[in-house]
């Protein structure tokens, strides 16, 4: 198994991942689930953050207590789908800076093509979370990684829904230095490269699109 990888196996997000994974979900659900699922997966993604003591003064008595210190948190969502997850995590996390890299996958190479990137100017000094729901073969977020990393970026992990033991293999081949937490880890994938049993089109039940 994977050192860097965090399975996130808490009844109640694995409870919402159900009803995220069945056909019968609704557009409407779908998209409050991911929501939902993602602001649980912020505190397991930012268990590592760095926290300092600071002076305050309670009702009852002056102390030291913690805040968050250290690097400033940037997460970057994959399009379409990681702005499903987007939402639910910067509810938790309202001072973090947001970067988007377009990215669709080829259907007949099942290579990523880049049509947008627009992250902070100060990436490079950020600690970055990626978001993307699904890490299939891991091309789409192998790319991504490497272009944050063209960017100078060097504190980077990776957050996503479902993953295929093929993807999360790519992924510890291009890129051992990033962490890795998904929901579930899935059985495989199929001709089409969807993962099985996966939720099918992440983007497409997002929104509506077929
Ligand atoms: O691991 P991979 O094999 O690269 O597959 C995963 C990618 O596929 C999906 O995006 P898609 O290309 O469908 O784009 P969309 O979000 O616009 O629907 C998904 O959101 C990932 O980005
Ligand atoms: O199963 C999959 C694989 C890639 N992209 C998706 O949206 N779903
Ligand atoms: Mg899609």
């Amino acid at each position: 198994m994977n050192p860097n990888l965090t399975v996130i196996d808490h009844p109640l997000l694995q409870h919402k991942l159900t009803y995220v994974r069945s056909a019968d979900t609704t557009t409407d659900n779908f998209r409050r689930l991911v929501r939902e699922i993602a602001s649980m997966m912020v505190y397991e993604a930012t268990r590592e953050l760095s926290t300092e003591l600071i002076e305050i003064t309670t009702p009852v008595a002056s102390c030291r207590a913690p805040v968050i210190s250290g690097k400033k948190l940037c997460l970057v969502s994959i399009l379409r789908a990681g702005n499903g997850m987007l939402d639910g995590m910067i509810e938790l996390l309202p001072g973090a800076r947001v970067g988007h890299i377009g990215l669709y996958r080829d259907p007949a190479t099942l290579q990523p093509v880049e049509y947008y990137f627009k992250v902070p100017e100060d990436i490079e000094e950020r600690q970055v979370i990626v978001i993307d729901p699904m890490l299939a073969t891991g091309n789409s977020a192998c790319a991504a990684l490497s272009r944050l990393k063209e960017e100078g970026v060097s504190s980077l992990s990776f957050v996503c829904l479902l993953a295929a033991p093929e993807g999360l293999a790519a992924l510890a081949a291009a890129h051992p230095d990033v962490p890795v937490m998904t929901a579930a880890v899935d059985s495989h994938l199929n001709e089409h490269g969807y993962i099985v049993p996966g939720l099918g089109d992440a983007g497409d039940r997002l929104f509506g699109t077929k």
